[in-house]
């Protein structure tokens, strides 16, 4: 499948798979013996989410969650969360698994509202991490692909809701 005509290829299907690949063998062994809810985020993580936990090696729940943001001229942003798990999270090993994280306000956001759940541990696991790009300190654990910025589409990744199905990542020219 062609990219858009207005973007280059940054991460390939093939190193796409290979990041995956190293998370989740880290992941399986950070967890060894355990079970572990993975909380996705919709819609980005999606296509991410699911090669993910499809080659994790442990007992997995998989729950999903939807933010909505409204950011203003000064990117203060305002996160909601429009659907929430459905299963408890008390006690239980929580990894949220995002597509990109950018500003950090989503997540910074997740993490408090999940928290406040009591789970025995929560930790993030992040395809890209566009760190240059922080509002509020947000720190992955599992971390795939760091980028400097740059707008992204693909493999989840959007531009007004198109472009998601592209099964490589390309980053759209200025
Ligand atoms: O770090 P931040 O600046 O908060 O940005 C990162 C978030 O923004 C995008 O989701 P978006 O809210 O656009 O929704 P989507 O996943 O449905 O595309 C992306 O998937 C992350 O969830
Ligand atoms: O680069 C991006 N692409 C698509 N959605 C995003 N949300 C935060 N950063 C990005
Ligand atoms: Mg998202």
């Amino acid at each position: 499948m062609n990219g858009p005509s207005n973007g280059d290829l940054l991460y390939s299907k093939k190193q796409i798979a290979g990041e995956i690949r190293r998370l989740a063998r880290e992941i399986t062994i950070a967890y060894a013996g355990e079970e572990l809810i993975l909380v996705v985020v919709l819609k980005g993580a999606f296509f991410f989410a699911a090669d993910l936990a499809r080659q994790i090696q442990l007992p997995l729940i998989l729950e999903f969650v939807k933010l909505s943001s409204y950011r203003d001229m000064n990117s203060t942003g305002d996160v909601t969360m429009t659907k929430d798990v459905e299963t408890s999270l008390t006690g239980k090993n929580v990894l949220i698994v995002e597509d990109i994280v950018d500003t950090g306000l989503s997540l910074a956001f997740l993490r408090e509202r999940l928290l406040a759940r009591g789970p025995k541990s929560l930790k993030i696991c992040a395809l890209i991490d566009k760190k240059e790009r922080r509002k509020i300190e947000v720190k992955t654990d599992f971390t795939g692909l760091e980028c400097p910025g740059g707008f992204l589409v693909g493999y989840g990744l959007d531009l007004n809701e198109k472009l998601r199905e592209l099964p490589a990542i390309y980053e759209l020219n200025e």
